[in-house]
């Protein structure tokens, strides 16, 4: 199953991946037929659970193929001062600065940070989270976690934190480029610091309007397996099954996981 001969890579998302077809299809909270939603709302409730609960917390987070979505920052930002975001296209990263800039036209994501409102216990305090996050991300990168450094030409500091939700299978074509990816990523993380993961297990690909993306197909071991040889204790690790209904991808469960860097 892995590796399919359609591998959609960085050329097939620059060009093809449209961040708004992608936020309508996947992020548009408030039709309740949206099959987006049960997902987006468990993976809500993870990332909230994680931040609040798995004492996730310190100065710096780097998120890593952001997209054009803010959802799995909304948790984070109460426990980090920064944030940095990234990803490997030009739309993408505008689609996103969009939104930071609360410029006309931006994704409404008003619906998603209520819900998460919610869940810290006051609906209310949405516009304020807005703010809170608007102001906490500071810089909005290009990156390609298939490089050894995968912000260059931009070199940061080790950050506390490391998310990424839904990137490495999109991004690696086989179990192999996933490790390299996966440790492309790490020189990222002071040693002793988190990362947090949101990842699609046994998807194969997932459509963004009519466009077919592929997916490297995982499962659970593979994936704690990887973390292992990149250096990682596996902390915790969640595994929800999907109702397999969808039309727009084919994937089986979610998994959503927090491991830490071991000491070099
Ligand atoms: C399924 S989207 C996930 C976006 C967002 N994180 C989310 O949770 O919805 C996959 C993302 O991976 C990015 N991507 C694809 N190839 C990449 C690469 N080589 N390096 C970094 N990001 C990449 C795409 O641009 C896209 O934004």
């Amino acid at each position: 199953m892995e590796s399919p001969a359609s591998f959609t890579g960085g050329e097939a998302y620059q060009k093809d991946f449209d961040p708004t077809v992608y936020l309508k299809t996947y992020y548009s909270f408030s039709s309740s037929h949206c099959q987006g939603n049960e997902i987006l709302e468990l993976n809500l409730r993870s990332l909230f659970k994680i931040f609040t609960s798995r004492g996730v917390k310190g100065d710096t987070l780097i998120d890593i193929g952001s997209g054009p979505t803010i959802y799995q920052l909304l948790s984070a930002c109460e426990n980090f001062k920064e944030i940095i975001a990234s990803d490997y296209t030009d739309r993408n990263r505008q689609e996103l600065e969009k939104w930071l800039n609360n410029e006309p036209g931006a994704f409404d994501w008003t619906p998603v940070v209520k819900y998460v409102c919610e869940l810290e216990g006051d609906r209310e305090k949405w516009a304020e989270k807005e703010d809170k996050l608007r102001k906490k991300v500071k810089q909005v990168l290009k990156c390609d976690v298939s490089k050894s450094n995968i912000l260059a030409p931009v070199s940061l500091p080790q950050a506390d934190c490391l998310l990424s939700t839904l990137c490495l299978e999109a991004a690696c074509k086989d179990l192999n480029s996933y490790r390299a990816a996966l440790k492309n990523i790490s020189s990222l993380l002071k040693p002793g610091g988190h990362l947090v993961m949101v990842i699609v297990l046994k998807e194969t690909y997932y459509m963004v309007g009519q466009r077919r993306f592929s997916c490297l197909y995982l499962e659970q071991e593979s994936v704690e397996e990887a973390l292992r040889e990149a250096g990682y204790d596996v902390q915790c690790v969640e595994v929800t099954p999907n109702r397999p209904e969808s039309t727009f991808s084919d994937f089986e469960a979610v998994l959503s996981l927090v491991a830490c860097k071991r000491p070099a």
